[in-house]
């Protein structure tokens, strides 16, 4: 049971400063989340400055923000959390010059500096809403020109900007006016069969992230949710991926990414086994393994993404009125219309075509309106 006061029990309190005394480290962090009032009596008691999970987590996000969108996000997350130390004593606050508790000037300044924080956090919000919606924006440009998104998910550490370099041309940032400078984790790629796709970064999952991350960095992680197709990137030469898998599926459902296809890519293997190899084809031989650093099976893994893209192809069935068929039609050489009926002012199509292009024709349809 964590000691409510200090998180830590007397004897483990105890321990630590010892260890404080004879080590002289800068900082300690406790890989649990602490209380504002637990990291407050921690560093009263120690003397030293207390670094937690939550604000471990919120440093990485800040080293990860590569977006203007990113980096609100973390400066509003960051706030949420700082604002609970920001809170006076007991009531003190809220009933300012009353009774035993006649305010000093450091609680002045505490009351003041939530105002300033509140006043922040509210500008921040507005400002990430309409970023939100140049997003959107964003995306429906992207979907008219017409490439299939691909994201690489997975652990911090697992290789997934390594292997986005390596998949990419040339270090070719995407940086076409259409998606805007905000967005520069997009790359663009040509797969063996010369189709082209758009590649993007994403932060690494992190275990257990908490609840309130999850929250303030949603609609950086829900562009998983957008993408056509995803790689999940897995670093072979560290042991129990099961586990981390499972973190990545549960992380997927979280940010209703679960339904996006997937396929597996164990990376690093330049730093395996032979044994530990056949030991994970063995178990997952539908994965496909790497190394981005030494560049092997690039190519191999570039093919099998070119065939799985293809293979995304479905039997369809729409019904629409007469009018909205031209908006089919403009993309006919991509379906394979199986048979058309017309009734009245409808039509009904069915056709074969990869569930890209189907998706861009339902928003497509959808954008018009209809
Ligand atoms: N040995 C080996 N090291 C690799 C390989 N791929 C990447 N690395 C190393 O692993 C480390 C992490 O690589 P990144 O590409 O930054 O990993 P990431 O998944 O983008 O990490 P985050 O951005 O933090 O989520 C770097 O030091 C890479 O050089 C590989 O195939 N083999
Ligand atoms: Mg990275």
């Amino acid at each position: 049971m964590p000691n409510p006061k200090h998180y830590l029990g007397t004897g483990k309190l105890k321990e630590l400063k010892r260890l404080i005394q004879v080590y002289e480290p800068d900082v300690v962090f406790i890989r649990h989340n602490l209380t504002p009032s637990q990291r407050k009596n921690l560093i009263r008691e120690l003397g030293i400055e207390i670094i937690d999970r939550t604000q471990l987590i919120l440093e990485i996000f800040e080293k990860h923000a590569f977006t203007l969108e990113g980096k609100l996000e973390v400066e509003l997350a960051r706030l949420r959390y700082e604002l609970p130390f920001f809170k006076g004593k007991g009531g003190e606050l809220s009933n300012p010059g009353g009774g035993i508790g006649t305010r000093g000037p450091g609680e002045k300044r505490l009351e003041l500096d939530r105002r300033k924080a509140l006043q922040r956090m509210a500008f921040l919000k507005k400002e990430l809403k309409k970023l939100q919606l140049d997003r959107q924006i964003m995306r429906k440009k992207r979907q008219k020109v017409g490439m299939p998104l691909i994201a690489l998910v997975g652990y911090t550490n697992a290789g997934k900007s390594s292997l986005m370099n390596r998949i990419c041309e040339s270090g070719v940032l995407v940086e076409d006016k259409l998606f805007s400078t905000l967005d520069t984790r997009i790359r663009k790629s040509k797969l063996p069969s010369g189709r082209e796709v758009l590649i993007i970064d994403t932060v690494g999952f992190i275990r257990e992230l908490p609840h309130q991350l999850v929250e303030s960095f949603r609609s950086t992680l829900e562009e998983i949710s957008y993408a056509d197709f995803l790689l999940v990137v897995v670093d072979a030469s560290t042991p129990n991926e099961d586990g981390r898998l499972r973190v990545i599926n549960e992380t997927l459902v979280e940010i209703k990414a679960a339904d996006v296809p997937k396929m597996l890519v164990f990376n690093k293997i330049d730093k395996c086994t032979n044994e530990r190899i056949q030991f994970l084809e063995g178990k997952f031989p539908e994965s496909v393994f790497v190394s981005a650093l030494k560049d092997i099976n690039i190519d191999e893994l570039k093919h099998r993404l070119d065939k799985a893209i293809n293979e995304m192809r479905e039997r369809y069935v729409l019904r629409m009125k007469i009018g909205d068929y031209e908006e089919v039609l403009k993309i006919r050489g991509k379906l394979e219309i199986l048979s058309e009926k017309f009734n009245g002012d409808s039509v009904e199509i069915e056709y074969i075509t990869d569930n890209v292009t189907n998706k861009r024709l339902l928003n497509r349809l959808k954008e018009a309106g209809r």
